[in-house]
């Protein structure tokens, strides 16, 4: 059977990616996907926004929506502290397959746990589930659709805390309109935006920060 997109961009990392080695993970991710094929990684331009994101957040229990092939986990969980934890949530069954593959490749699979499934029903379960009390880093990269609805299930779910830090991807691109106007209207968000671009394009997206202030 034809593989998937998806399934390509794993084999090119483990056919030319070093075993255990997260940088080299990512950046054949990125070869493969601005030489070859477009796909909706985070990429290295936005990605180095993230990574200064976590690294001030330095976070003990971090939440990534939308998994898609294991980028960013691979790529939040390389700067996590010895005893950090990510969860990151994938609701396609496909994209959750690959992305298992290419975090234990890149050997992080000890601080990321892949929990495969919508948001929606997730997200109420963190806390009696998966033993998260609140949550201090939380990426929302997923259906932009989502990006509202499940900022307020968050806050519902007594899942922020003053100072918990959200950062969404593609506020340009494809776009989060609602969500900008959510987070900048609340009197429980102090905002940032950086100016960026779309993974792999010259077409211009950003990542909105959100840090939530009680
Ligand atoms: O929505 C798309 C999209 C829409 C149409 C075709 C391909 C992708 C997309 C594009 C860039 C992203 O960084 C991203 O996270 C997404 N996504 O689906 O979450
Ligand atoms: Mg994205």
């Amino acid at each position: 059977m034809n593989q998937s997109k998806e399934q390509r961009i794993l084999n090119f990392v483990l056919q030319n990616a070093v075993r255990g080695d997260p940088c080299s993970v990512l950046d054949t991710i990125d070869k493969y996907c601005s030489q070859k094929e477009w796909a909706m990684n985070v990429g290295d331009e936005k990605g180095k926004i993230l990574d200064k994101t976590v690294e001030e957040a330095n976070p003990s229990v971090a939440l990534e929506l939308g998994t898609y092939c294991g980028y960013s986990a691979v790529r939040i969980s390389r700067l996590l502290k010895a005893g950090a934890r990510l969860l990151t949530v994938e609701f396609n069954p496909e994209f959750a397959a690959i992305a298992k593959q290419m975090i234990e490749f890149a050997g992080v699979q000890d601080k990321v746990k892949l929990l495969e499934g919508p948001s929606e029903e997730i997200i109420p379960q963190l806390k009696k589930k998966y033993e998260v009390d609140t949550l201090d880093f939380v990426f929302l990269d997923h259906w932009k659709d989502r990006y509202t609805p499940d900022t307020i299930l968050l806050q519902e779910c007594n899942l922020l805390r003053k100072g918990s830090v959200l950062l969404a991807d593609n506020v340009i691109f494809p776009g989060a309109p609602d969500f900008l106007n959510y987070v900048r209207k609340s009197p429980h968000f102090q905002c940032t935006n950086y100016p960026s671009h779309l993974e792999y394009m010259q077409v211009e997206d950003a990542m909105e920060k959100a840090v939530f202030l009680g």
